[in-house]
């Protein structure tokens, strides 16, 4: 797939900056803060829906204004697509495929594909397993757009479910229960004990049959995104490194079989419930899911060297492009944020022998010294300043 062109229009520093996409490798050139990181924010939104660096519209929309907007034409295998994501200040925001504004944000997905590299994603190795599980979830949206509503939806009952745990741990500890039942202080009157009990019970299974959905697809993805991510880390490291991926699931998860899972999904539930009843939330879950790194038996988390954790992450975004490549069949974009010059020669002659011409890549850099000759030659260079973009 191919970005032609980029619109935008009252997003983050930029007023109205229309741009055209004359190569397959774009390098935006600028100093700190003009807007570099800005553009590929708007390209991931229309990726993904999904920001990783903002969490409220109101931040995207330029500042003093009530409305922004990202407009993009995308050039598929099956013909060009119109894209459009309206932000406004009150949070509302409408999509639109070739000028239709979608009554269903998530059928948007799917559209577009990009793979995101940026310094940040160190913390994929460094930081906590929240970090793992947002970067399999997102990868997984953009293979699979069903998987999105089945996160949403597995949300939404892990939220009613300790809504529920909470107001039962509330209940058993006010004073009014306590003195209706001295005997057994924390616990509720009988009825209402049941009923909360009944209600558990549905949210259980609930939970259980969804969460399965999320694990198997969790699992599933990892075993095709390892032996390729495995591939990348040797040669990177020239043969001298062995990656290893596990996913831990919360939830064991020994075959892809939905029933078993949901079967010890209940059962460690049952056995976790004491726990549960005093922390007042779900402690089981894939919302709990872990994904393991270890290099030549060591764990990258905590033993790896920078270079090490380096070299993982770029095998870790390589497999990603080939992966959806071949799901989707077709070569997604790729969004490298000022990680570069980050990369030794060695790393960055890997990244480029991998792009070649066949992902269109767009890359942030504050200056053009890291790059090879090569890089140059082949690159559309654009430059950044106080939200203007204009050719070098
Ligand atoms: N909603 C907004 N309205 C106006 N300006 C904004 C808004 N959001 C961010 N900015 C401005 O955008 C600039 C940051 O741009 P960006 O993050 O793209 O930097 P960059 O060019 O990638 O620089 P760096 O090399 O530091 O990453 C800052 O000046 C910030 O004040």
């Amino acid at each position: 797939m191919y970005l032609k062109t980029l619109h935008l229009r009252q997003f983050r520093n930029y007023r109205e900056q229309f741009v055209e996409f004359s190569a397959p490798k774009t390098i935006l050139l600028g100093d700190n803060a003009q807007g570099k990181s800005n553009l590929l924010e708007s390209v991931e939104l229309l990726a993904t829906l999904h920001s990783h660096r903002s969490l409220r519209d109101r931040e995207l929309v330029l500042e003093g204004e009530q409305v922004g907007q990202i407009a993009a034409a995308l050039q598929r295998e099956t013909g060009c697509i119109d894209l459009a994501m309206t932000f406004r200040h009150n949070g509302r925001r409408t999509v639109s495929l070739n000028g239709e504004t979608l009554r269903r944000q998530l059928d948007f997905l799917g559209v577009m594909n990009a793979v995101q590299f940026s310094s940040l994603d160190l913390d994929l190795v460094r930081g906590g397993p929240g970090e793992r599980r947002s970067w399999l979830d997102t990868l997984l949206i953009q293979l699979e757009p069903v998987y999105a509503y089945i996160l949403q939806q597995y949300n939404t009952v892990l939220r009613q479910r300790n809504a529920l745990l909470k107001r039962q741990r509330g209940e058993a500890a006010t004073p009014e229960s306590q003195v209706r039942d001295a005997a057994s202080v924390y616990l509720p009157d009988v009825a209402s004990s049941l009923e909360a009990s009944t209600e558990l019970s549905i949210w259980n299974a609930q939970l259980a049959a969804i969460g399965s959905r999320v694990i198997r697809r969790r699992a599933r993805v990892l075993q095709r995104l390892a032996p390729l991510a495995q591939t990348w880390h040797e040669a990177i490291s020239a043969r001298t490194e062995t990656l290893e991926i596990r996913y831990a699931p919360n939830v064991a998860a020994q075959q892809d079989d939905s029933e078993a899972i949901q079967q010890s999904f209940l059962e460690k539930m049952q056995q976790r419930s004491i726990a549960e009843w005093h922390q007042g939330t779900t402690l089981v879950g894939p919302h709990r899911d872990e994904v393991e790194f270890t290099i030549n038996q060591t764990p990258a988390r905590q033993y790896g060297s920078q270079g090490q954790q380096r070299t993982l992450v770029l095998a870790l975004k390589l497999a990603e492009l080939k992966l959806i490549e071949s799901v989707v069949g077709e070569p997604p974009l790729l969004l490298l944020d000022d990680v570069l010059a980050e990369l030794d020669l060695n790393r960055q002659n890997k990244l480029l022998e991998t792009i070649q011409d066949r992902f269109q890549t767009l890359i942030t850099t504050t200056h053009l010294g890291s790059f090879d000759a090569q890089w140059l030659k082949s690159s559309q260079i654009l430059t950044v300043e106080a939200g203007q973009i204009r050719v070098a």
